[in-house]
């Protein structure tokens, strides 16, 4: 379970966070779209810096579990397309595929307000400086052996 983060005062392009939020324009990635293996993915198109926010998680194709900020635990149904607070668009976050042991992003959690009041969201910030061109990466936080072994046939956890 992902924990909560305090402040996105820490975070270097913090004033714009709430706006790429709520309007999924994020800067910096493109989508591949035949990853031998994977399918979909999303690369780097610029240089990111250590810390920096990538993207906004909520919309990911599996259920997140988190706890936010007063220390509730919450889940994203990520699982749903389109999400209820983006209905028209396809969200990179829902793009960025797993990797347990290559991942160059971090989840974390945080309360924000985009202008129609606060929401948790889960973002996805660069572990270490990330080149151009390159895979984003994040561990989802399950294994084969999670749930039971439900996934012990998924090859690539
Ligand atoms: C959040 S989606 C990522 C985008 C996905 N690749 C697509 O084409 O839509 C999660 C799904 O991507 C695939 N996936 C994620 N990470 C992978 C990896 N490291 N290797 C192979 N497939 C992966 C799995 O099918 C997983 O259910």
């Amino acid at each position: 379970m992902w924990k909560p983060e305090g402040s996105m005062e820490d975070i270097p392009q913090d004033k714009y966070i709430r706006r790429y939020v709520s309007n999924q324009k994020w800067k910096g990635l493109v989508v591949s779209d035949n990853i031998p293996g994977k399918g979909r993915g999303v690369y780097t198109s610029r240089r990111f810096q250590k810390g920096e926010v990538n993207v906004e998680a909520g919309d990911l194709g599996y259920l997140y579990f988190c706890k936010n900020a007063r220390q509730e635990a919450f889940c994203i149904d990520a699982q749903t397309f389109p999400c209820p607070c983006h209905p028209d668009m396809e969200t990179f976050g829902r793009l960025i595929d797993h990797s347990g042991k290559r991942a160059n992003l971090q989840p974390h959690c945080f309360n924000i307000d985009t202008g129609e009041g606060p929401r948790d969201v889960v973002l996805l910030i660069a572990k270490n400086d990330i080149e151009t061109n390159k895979e984003l990466l994040f561990d989802y936080g399950v294994r084969r052996k999670s749930f039971k072994g439900e996934g012990m046939d998924l090859e690539w956890l």
